[in-house]
């Protein structure tokens, strides 16, 4: 079972969310792969992962962040379509409209999504906790 973690992070927030799914991903047994989109990410490490979790926070008006996520994820729904997804990413300002409206994009864009967290700003014990069971669940 292979585990990729695609995230964007501004301010690391989303980046730690990335790095508790690995976190609990790893230890169910998968292999992991953590890519921060900002770095770049290759077609292949879409078609190589079984299970796939994609990260970015609220940004814009309860949105996706436009110059880099969102033509990414706009560009990867066709192989994101084949395989389990769950989504997830740090918000601040409001109180998480934007992954409310990701989910349901995803739904309506015919992507299987297992599961789906928000953590307000900097992800304290109690949402790391969950990031490291978001992780173990996709590793199942
Ligand atoms: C340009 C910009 C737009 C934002 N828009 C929202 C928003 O619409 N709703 C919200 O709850 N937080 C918003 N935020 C706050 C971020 O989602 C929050 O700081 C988050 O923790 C950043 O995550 P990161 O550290 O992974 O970049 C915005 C922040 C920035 C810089």
């Amino acid at each position: 079972m292979r585990v990729t973690i695609i995230y964007w992070s501004g301010t690391g927030n989303t980046a730690r969310m990335a790095e508790a799914i690995q976190q609990g991903a790893a230890e169910a047994g998968a292999e992991t792969k953590l890519i921060n989109l900002s770095e770049g990410v290759d077609e292949k490490d879409l078609l190589d992962a079984d299970r796939i979790a994609l990260g970015c926070p609220a940004m814009g008006a309860e949105e996706l962040e436009e110059e880099e996520f969102r033509p990414f994820f706009d560009d990867a729904k066709p192989v994101l379509k084949t395989k389990p997804v769950a989504i997830f990413g740090s918000y601040e300002w409001n109180t998480g409209e934007w992954m409310i409206d990701w989910a349901e994009e995803c739904t309506n864009d015919g992507i299987n999504l297992i599961g789906s967290l928000a953590a307000y700003d900097n992800p304290d014990a109690e949402a790391i906790e969950k990031c490291i069971a978001l992780g173990k669940q996709l590793a199942e």
